[in-house]
């Protein structure tokens, strides 16, 4: 297992230690010893999440507010997405950034996105079957969101505009703006 920093400060790329053989491959998904080793984080992961999506949907960006915040830990079981986390850390140096890292079933990398961020992906295999582990339980009154296609966060999904298919959730999302103002107002 390699950590690789990104240009967003506590948002990582893991590059897992596979072994191949003639049977197939092995590798440690998660060992929470040699996670806290080479992080410096001990993240009591408590659920686990798994979804599986055609080409073209796109879950994002999604967050938990306040105390329900989650860290993730994301993979990507069959096919590929385009995966992305965007730094909403009140005072953050990086707020309103994003990274966006292809993760396959093939490229054995995992992204760590944490607490504060907003996390959505978008696939772009024929369909791909996602997993990710959180560290706080799912509270439905604590979601929110932003709208993926936010100019100011400017993201390039990688995905024509007429292959994307988002829930109607989704679609219905504030921009960062109208977030921002609408938490100032709270
Ligand atoms: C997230 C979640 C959802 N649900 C139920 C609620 C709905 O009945 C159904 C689908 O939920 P939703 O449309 O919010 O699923 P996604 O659009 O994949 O949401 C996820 O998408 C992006 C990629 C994320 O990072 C979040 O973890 C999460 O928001 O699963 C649960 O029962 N538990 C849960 O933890």
């Amino acid at each position: 297992m390699k950590v690789e920093q990104t240009a967003l400060e506590g948002c990582f790329i893991i590059h897992d230690t596979v072994f191949p053989d003639s049977r197939g491959y092995f590798f440690e998904s998660f060992n929470q010893q040699k996670f806290a080793d080479l992080t410096g984080h001990t993240i009591p992961f408590v659920q686990d999440n798994q979804s599986h999506s055609s080409r073209g949907v796109l879950r994002g960006l999604h967050f938990q507010k306040g105390d329900a915040a989650q860290s993730k830990l994301v993979r990507v079981l069959k096919g590929k997405v385009l995966d992305v986390a965007v730094d909403l850390r009140p005072g953050s140096a990086t707020f309103g950034k994003h990274v966006a890292v292809e993760l396959s079933e093939d490229s054995h990398t995992q992204l760590f996105v944490p607490r504060g961020f907003a996390h959505g992906f978008a696939v772009l295999s024929a369909e791909a079957t996602f997993f990710y582990k959180c560290d706080n339980f799912y509270n439905k009154p604590a979601e929110g969101g932003i709208i993926y296609n936010d100019a100011s966060i400017n993201i390039n999904w990688q995905l024509a505009q007429d292959e994307i298919l988002l829930s109607d959730k989704d679609l219905l999302l504030p921009t960062l703006k109208e977030y921002s103002a609408s938490m100032a107002n709270a």
